[in-house]
C-alpha cells in the first residue's frame, strides 16, 4: 500500500495513515458508537469474529469494505481476538466533534496484545499471563518478563537446556523477539509454549539501552543493589520489554517499580517433563484438574491463587522462606484461620486494580471494590493470629494509607455505574459544581410538571402533556382533536397519527439548559475521575504492597486449611542428603480414591539418604509403583515450597532438582518417536542430575526390544548410582535389574505387594523391602477383560519362556563397568578448533579461520 492517500476521502486518508503505522495489528477505528475495521482487517475480523462485512461507499476509486463492533461490546470481541493471538490498536476520537474542518482527530491510544491486557474480563482470574522478552547470545538466554497487572519485572538468564523449563513455568501470553534474529534451536524450545511471537526492531535489544531503561523505570542509579548488575542478556531483553510496553500503552508505566531477579542456581530445577509428569498445574491431558495445584488451591482470591501457583513452580533451594511459611501455617492451624479466610472473601483483586489505576484503565466499580476492600483491612488484621514473624510482617503491609480510603469514600459513588461515560460515578457532595449541574437535572421533573399545569390552564387543553425523548428532545403533545386550541407561540415539531408535537420558546430554553447541564455534568465527572486517578497514582506503592500481603495471606491460609482438612504434617529440613518420609500419600490419588471409590489410600514410607541412594522398585502392573514415585516427588516439592505434606512425618535434605522420566508419549510435534523421546529425556537427566537431585525413572527402556531396553536400563541405573549419585527411584519390570543391589552398596530393592488368589490378583499397594517375585502381567490383562483364548495362549507362552530361561546357562552381567572408550588422538583441525577464541573474532576473521580449518582437515 503506498503512503500517498490524497486520492482518498479525508476520513479514509486519516484511517490509512493510522493503519500505515500499525500494519501488523488490527486497527479498531472509533466512529461514534462503533469501532470500525476496514479492508483486509475487516475481512480478517469477518473470518475470526464472524461479524458482517459491508461496503461503505468508495474511496480512492475502490469500494471501502468494512465491518464494525459496537463500543459497548468491545471487551467481548477483544477477548476473542486475544485468545486467537491477535493484537489490536485502538484508535479513539481525541478531538472535539464538529470543531474545525474534516474528520474529528483520531489517535491510537492503546494497543491491546495478548501479553499486555489488564482488563479483568480478559484475564484468567487465577493465573497471570506475562509478557516475555527473549534475547539470545550463543547458548545463553536472557529473559525479562512482566505481568502488567502486577507491576514487577522479572529477570533471569539461563542456558539452552533450561529454557523450555522456564517457558513452561512462566507460561507467557506473548513472546517478544528481535526481528530477523535467528537463533539455532530456538524454534524447538518455543514449541513448548503456545504464546504468539511478536517481532520487534533489533535495535531495541541493546544491552546498554536495556540497563538504562531498567534503571529509569525502577528509579535507581544502578542495578547493583538489585542483584542484577551482571545479567546483561536479561537487561537487554528488559529494555525491549519496556519499549514495547510504552508502545502499547501509550504511556510510561509508573506502577512497575519492583524487580525480581531469579537465578536458576537458587531454585529447585523443575524441567518441563517434571512439571508435566507430576501434574503440578495441568493433568497429562491438559486439564486444570485434578492436579496438585487444583487440590491445594482453596484460596479465596485470585491473588492468592496466583501466589500459590508461583510458590509451587519456583521453590527455592535455600529453606528460609519455606521455614517462615511453615511457621505461619502452624500458627494459623493452632490459632485458627477461619476468620481470616472469611474476611478474605470480601476482598477484591487489589493487585490488578492498582495496576489499572496506574495505567488509567480502572473502572468505577473496581474503585468501589477497592474502597470496600480497604474498609475490610481492620477486620483482616484483627483476624490474623499473632506470633509468626512472616504473619506480623504481612499484617504491617495491610496498613494502607488512610488517605486512600478517605479519598475513595468521598469521591466514588456508593454504587457507581459500570462505565464512566454513563455518569453517576462520582459521589454526591464531593464536588459543588457537579452537584449543581445534577440539581438542574433533578429539578427538571418539577419544572416540567409545573409547565404542563400552566399550559393546560392557558390553552384549556386538559390532556396536554409535556414529554421528552432522546431523538426529539422536549415537546408538548396535543391530540389531533384539540389542535385548534393551540396558541400562536407553539411551533410544530412533529406530526403523528393521533397527535401533534410542539415546542415553545420557554421549553426550548429549558431544553438547552437541561441538556447542557447533563452534558456538562458528564464532562465534569470525567474530569473529576481523571483527577482522582492522579491522586491515587501517588498511592500505587503501598497499594501493591497491600496486594502482595493479601495474596500471601490468602495462600498461607489456604495451605493451613488444606493441611488440616487433609491431615498433612509439617516437614522438617535437615542439612544432610535425605528424603525420609513416613506413611506418605499421593495427595491427588488419595483424594480421587476417597471421592470415587471410598477406599483408603495405602500410605508408604520412603527412605533415601547417603547410604541408600537408589531404590529399585519392582512389582506387578497396577501395583502402585508410579504412584509411589510421584508421591515422593510431590512431598519433596510441597515441603520445599513451604507447605505441609501428606505424610505422618517427613525429613528433607538439600534438593537442587527433581528430574522425572515417566510414561511414554510420542512427541509428534517434534517428530520424535516414543523411544527417542524416552532416551532424550533420560540423557538430559544423566547430564544434569547431581547428588542433591531427586530422580524418578519409571520403566526406562520399555520403548525398544527387550535386550536393548534391558541393557540400557542397566547402564542408566549404574550411571545414576555411580556417577550422578542422585537420590533415585527406579521402577522397572526387568527382573534382571534386581541384581543391581548385590553389586552396588547404595542400591536397594523394594517391591509393591500383591496377592494371588487362583487366577485373580489383589493389589495391596504396599511397599516392601526386597525384589518382587513376579510381574502378574497376564493376571492384570485378565482384569482388563482380555478374551480368554488370548489369556490361555499368553499363559502357555509365558511358561515356555520361563522354562527356556531357567535352562540358559551364562548370566549376563548387566551392571559391569562400561569398557573403556578407544583412545582418540586429536586431529590438528580439532586442536585448532579448540584453541579458537570465537568471542574475539570479527566475522571476517571467523571466515578466514574456517578456511584454515578446512585445510587442516584435508
Ligand atoms: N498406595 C496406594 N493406595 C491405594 N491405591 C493405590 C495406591 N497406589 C496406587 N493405587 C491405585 O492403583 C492404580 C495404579 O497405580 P500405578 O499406576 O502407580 O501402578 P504401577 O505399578 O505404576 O503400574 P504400571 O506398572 O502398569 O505402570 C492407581 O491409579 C491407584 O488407583
Amino acid at each position: 500500500m503506498s503512503d500517498d492517500f490524497s486520492a482518498h476521502t479525508p476520513l479514509m486518508a486519516q484511517y490509512l495513515r493510522i493503519k500505515a503505522e500499525h500494519r501488523e495489528l488490527l486497527v479498531f477505528f472509533r466512529m461514534g458508537d462503533f469501532y470500525e475495521v476496514f479492508y483486509d482487517d475487516a475481512r480478517r475480523c469477518n473470518a475470526l469474529l464472524d461479524i458482517t462485512l459491508t461496503v461503505r461507499g468508495q474511496s480512492g476509486g475502490e469500494p471501502v469494505v468494512m465491518a464494525g463492533v459496537p463500543v459497548s461490546a468491545l471487551e467481548n470481541y477483544l477477548a476473542k481476538l486475544l485468545k486467537l493471538g491477535e493484537s489490536v490498536a485502538i484508535a479513539e476520537q481525541v478531538g472535539e466533534v464538529g470543531v474545525g474542518k474534516g474528520p474529528v482527530e483520531r489517535k491510537v491510544v492503546r494497543i491491546v496484545t495478548p501479553g499486555t491486557v489488564t482488563d479483568a474480563e480478559l484475564l484468567a482470574d487465577k493465573q497471570d499471563a506475562p509478557l516475555l522478552a527473549l534475547h539470545a547470545q550463543g547458548q545463553r538466554f536472557g529473559l525479562a518478563w512482566v505481568s502488567l497487572s502486577q507491576g514487577e519485572i522479572g529477570l533471569l538468564e539461563c542456558g539452552r537446556a533450561e529454557l523450555p523449563g522456564w517457558l513452561v513455568r512462566l507460561n507467557p501470553a506473548e513472546i517478544l523477539l528481535a526481528r530477523d534474529h535467528s537463533v539455532p534451536g530456538l524454534p524447538e524450545s518455543l514449541s513448548t509454549v503456545r504464546a504468539p511471537l511478536t517481532q520487534r526492531p533489533p535495535w531495541q535489544f541493546d544491552a546498554a539501552l536495556g540497563q538504562r531503561r531498567l534503571c529509569e523505570q525502577l528509579g535507581v542509579a544502578s542495578l547493583q543493589g538489585l542483584n542484577a548488575q551482571d545479567l546483561t542478556l536479561a537487561q537487554t531483553a528488559g529494555g525491549a520489554l519496556l519499549a514495547y510496553l510504552e508502545h502499547t500503552q501509550g504511556r510510561a508505566l509508573a506502577h512497575i517499580k519492583r524487580l525480581a531477579v531469579l537465578r536458576a542456581s537458587e531454585l529447585i530445577d523443575l524441567p518441563p517433563a517434571t512439571q508435566r509428569n507430576l501434574e503440578l498445574t495441568q493433568t497429562l491431558r491438559g486439564e486444570e484438574a485434578p492436579t496438585l495445584l487444583s487440590l491445594l488451591d482453596s484460596c479465596r482470591t485470585g491473588m492468592g491463587s496466583r501466589a500459590l501457583r508461583q510458590w509451587l513452580l519456583t521453590p527455592a533451594r535455600e529453606r528460609t522462606q519455606a521455614r517462615e511459611r511453615l511457621a505461619s501455617i502452624a500458627t494459623l492451624i493452632e490459632l485458627g484461620y477461619s476468620p481470616l479466610r472469611e474476611a478474605l472473601r470480601q476482598v477484591s483483586d487489589v493487585e490488578r486494580i492498582s495496576s489499572r489505576v496506574a495505567l488509567r484503565q480502572v473502572r468505577p466499580r473496581e474503585l468501589a471494590g477497592l474502597r470496600e476492600t480497604l474498609a475490610q483491612m481492620p477486620t483482616l488484621q484483627a483476624a490474623l493470629p499473632p506470633g509468626a514473624p512472616l504473619l506480623e510482617r504481612l499484617r504491617q503491609d495491610l496498613n494502607a494509607p488512610p488517605a486512600v480510603r478517605e479519598l475513595l469514600a468521598a469521591a466514588v459513588a456508593e454504587q457507581p455505574a459500570v462505565w464512566l461515560r454513563d455518569g453517576g460515578v462520582i459521589a454526591a457532595g464531593f464536588d459543588a459544581e457537579l452537584d449543581e449541574l445534577r440539581a438542574i437535572n433533578a429539578n427538571c421533573d418539577a419544572f416540567l410538571l409545573d409547565l404542563e399545569a400552566r399550559e393546560r390552564e392557558r390553552t384549556g387543553i386538559a390532556n396536554l402533556r409535556v414529554q421528552f425523548n432522546k431523538v426529539h428532545g422536549f415537546y408538548i403533545e396535543v391530540t389531533q382533536g384539540q389542535k385548534d386550541k393551540v396558541p400562536d407561540n407553539y411551533q410544530r415539531r412533529q406530526t403523528l397519527k393521533n397527535a401533534e408535537r410542539f415546542i415553545t420558546p420557554e421549553l426550548k430554553a429549558f431544553e438547552d439548559k437541561a441538556l447542557s447541564a447533563s452534558e456538562r455534568a458528564l464532562a465534569r465527572e470525567k474530569f473529576l475521575f481523571e483527577r482522582l486517578l492522579d491522586e491515587l497514582a501517588a498511592f500505587i506503592d503501598p497499594l501493591s504492597r497491600l496486594a502482595r500481603a493479601l495474596a500471601a495471606l490468602d495462600a498461607l491460609a489456604a495451605l493451613a486449611e488444606r493441611a488440616q482438612a487433609l491431615n498433612w504434617c509439617a516437614p522438617e529440613f535437615v542439612s544432610h542428603p535425605a528424603i525420609d518420609i513416613q506413611a506418605g500419600r499421593h495427595p491427588v490419588v488419595e483424594a480421587r480414591l476417597a471421592e470415587t471409590r471410598g477406599v483408603p489410600f495405602q500410605a508408604n514410607d520412603c527412605r533415601l539418604d547417603a547410604k541408600r541412594r537408589l531404590l529399585l522398585i519392582t512389582g506387578p502392573n497396577m501395583g502402585g509403583k508410579s504412584t509411589f514415585m510421584r508421591q515422593v516427588a510431590l512431598i519433596a516439592l510441597l515441603a520445599s515450597m513451604g507447605s505441609y505434606v501428606p505424610a505422618r512425618a517427613c525429613r528433607l535434605g538439600p534438593l537442587d532438582a527433581i528430574h522425572t522420566r515417566i510414561g511414554a508419549a510420542d512427541d509428534l510435534a517434534n517428530a520424535q518417536s516414543t523411544f527417542m523421546l524416552e532416551m532424550t529425556e533420560a540423557a538430559a537427566i544423566l547430564h544434569a542430575a547431581s547428588e542433591q537431585s531427586l530422580v524418578l525413572m519409571d520403566e526406562i527402556g520399555r520403548g525398544t526390544s527387550t535386550f536393548d531396553g534391558l541393557a540400557l536400563a542397566g547402564a542408566i541405573a549404574t550411571h545414576l548410582h555411580d556417577k550422578n549419585r542422585a537420590l533415585t527411584l527406579f521402577a522397572t519390570h526387568y527382573f534382571e535389574l534386581t541384581e543391581l543391589p548385590a553389586q552396588k552398596p547404595q542400591a536397594h530393592n523394594m517391591h509393591v505387594s500383591a496377592v494371588e488368589a487362583g487366577e485373580d490378583i489383589a493389589f495391596l499397594h504396599e511397599l516392601q523391602p526386597g525384589p518382587a517375585s513376579r510381574s502378574y502381567g497376564v493376571q492384570v490383562a485378565r482384569l482388563a477383560g482380555m478374551p480368554a483364548p488370548v489369556l490361555r495362549q499368553a499363559r502357555a507362552s509365558l511358561e515356555a519362556l520361563e522354562a527356556q530361561k531357567a535352562g540358559a546357562q551364562d548370566q549376563v552381567d548387566l551392571f559391569a563397568a562400561p569398557p573403556a572408550p578407544p583412545p582418540t588422538e586429536d586431529s590438528p583441525a580439532l586442536r585448532a578448533l579448540r584453541e579458537l577464541d570465537l568471542d574475539s573474532c570479527s566475522p571476517r576473521e571467523a571466515l578466514e579461520q574456517l578456511y584454515r580449518l578446512k585445510q587442516l582437515a584435508r
